[in-house]
């Protein structure tokens, strides 16, 4: 037998997903059991087991021994052992979400090289790149036998325009540091993208889409014919729209102005991974700041319900203000990004643990959106969206050219995919 684990470490949860691959469901290789830990990082944290084939069924747990995304993955292969008549010999390649690869632009093998040099990277994704280098590590360490394979978020936009990921700085400097936009999120939107391909019946390379990844981290795309176009997202996971700790889009000055020490002295922060060097500066920009800094919680789930939605556009108390601030940002990006596909327009679409379960966010932007041509928002569909309805959920009313759609992406889904497909990693 021949299996894929996917590990997928995000900014606040770690989601793995086991996938039985056969010659011939290659492009489609068959879940047989997922696994989700959420609030790592605001502990305790909530361990989710969900077994698919071949029975249904689900195991709920808080556990308080898990403290970052190393112990959430030994957590993993305990219940895996415990729960699942899996023969670990039988995981053949072990897929890592890796979000920063910088002129990496396809997934490698992890070797002594790729390693280092996804190490190097830590410091431009210091919510990520270390995560996943610690799960990498105990993934070796506890499956050597099978191939461990790194896919990298920022792959998707590696053909962005060059006057799209050009920054306005000395040019020299700029090519002798790698200082451009990245863009993240990119294992997202390629699922996204084939999914509303296949339910638009197009060939993907002919979709035009501006999508939303709105999770802890937050990111928008424009994707024209196929391909990332623009993104929020730049050097970092830090640009752009805010996310659940992060700033999001500033005034470079503001840092300067918001720490009194200096923004280049390096964090002590002891909650932070020793293996990442961040700056006070990056400390605050990427860990202290975001909805969390706004309110005093992550979850946004929260702050929508304490959201007084009446409101929103002289919003004073702390939640309706960080709801509006993200409506606001991502109404910016919907504007730009509907410029840049000329108007020319498939679908918007919501992904991500907020982009997918927030009704109220959705309600809102589709209200500001409408008078782009976009479907006007039908309530009962909104409302409706839960993850068993299948991978796209059109919510639009039916009346716009432009579709209104709910994707539940699945980042771990299209590393299996990639990895079943990709004949190299199979020798
Ligand atoms: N019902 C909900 N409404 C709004 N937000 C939610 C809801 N459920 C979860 N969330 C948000 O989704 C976030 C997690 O998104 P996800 O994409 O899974 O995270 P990550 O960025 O770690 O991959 C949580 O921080 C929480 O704020
Ligand atoms: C790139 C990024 O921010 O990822 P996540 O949302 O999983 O934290
Ligand atoms: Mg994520």
């Amino acid at each position: 037998m021949s299996l894929v684990l996917a590990v997928n470490a995000g900014s606040s949860s770690l989601k793995i997903s086991l996938f039985r691959r056969t010659a011939d469901n290659a492009a489609n290789p068959a879940l047989l059991l997922s696994s989700s830990t959420s609030s790592i990082f605001a502990p305790p944290a909530k361990f989710k087991f969900s077994f698919v084939a071949p029975q249904h069924r689900s195991l709920n747990e808080v556990v308080d021994s898990i403290h970052d995304h190393a112990s959430a993955f030994r957590h993993f292969l305990d219940r895996l052992k415990e729960e699942a008549s899996i023969d670990p010999i039988d995981i053949k390649h072990i897929a890592h979400r890796v979000v920063h690869g910088g002129d990496y632009i396809s997934p490698v093998i992890i070797s002594e090289e790729s390693y280092h040099h996804i190490k190097r990277l830590s410091d431009l994704a210091p919510l990520h790149n270390g995560s996943a280098l610690s799960v990498i590590e105990s993934a070796i360490k506890a499956l050597p036998h099978a191939k461990s394979i790194a896919f990298f978020d920022s792959a998707f936009h590696k053909d962005l325009p060059i006057h799209v990921a050009t920054y306005a700085i000395n040019q020299q400097v700029a090519q002798e540091r790698g200082l451009k936009k990245y863009g993240f999120h990119g294992l997202s939107y390629a699922f996204i993208l084939q999914a509303v391909a296949a339910h638009l019946n197009k060939a993907p390379d002919t979709v035009n889409i501006i999508a939303l990844h709105i999770g802890s981290g937050a990111s928008m795309c424009a994707i024209r014919n196929g391909q990332s176009i623009d993104t929020s997202m730049g050097l970092t996971p830090l640009s752009g729209l805010p996310g659940a700790t992060r700033a999001g889009d500033i005034d470079g000055s503001l840092i300067f102005h918001y720490t009194s020490r200096s923004p280049a002295r390096m964090s002590h922060d002891p909650s932070i991974s020793k293996e990442v060097k961040v700056t006070e500066a990056e400390d605050i920009l990427n860990f202290k700041s975001g909805w969390k800094a706004l309110t005093g919680t992550a979850d946004f789930k929260e702050i929508t319900e304490k959201a007084d939605m009446g409101t929103l556009s002289d919003a004073t108390d702390p939640n309706t203000l960080a709801f509006r601030i993200m409506l606001d940002r991502i109404l910016h990006f919907a504007g730009a990004y509907h410029l840049a596909l000329h108007g020319d327009v498939d679908a918007l679409v919501f992904a991500g643990g907020v982009g997918e379960r927030s009704a109220e966010l959705r309600r809102a932007v589709g209200e500001a959106a409408a008078c782009l041509g976009f479907a006007v928002i039908d309530e009962t569909k909104n409302g409706q969206v839960n993850d068993e309805e299948g991978i796209i959920v059109d919510i639009g009313s039916g009346d716009g050219r432009k579709r209104m759609l709910v994707c539940h992406t699945d980042e771990q889904l299209e590393m299996a995919r990639e990895c079943s497909l990709a004949n190299e990693f199979w020798v």
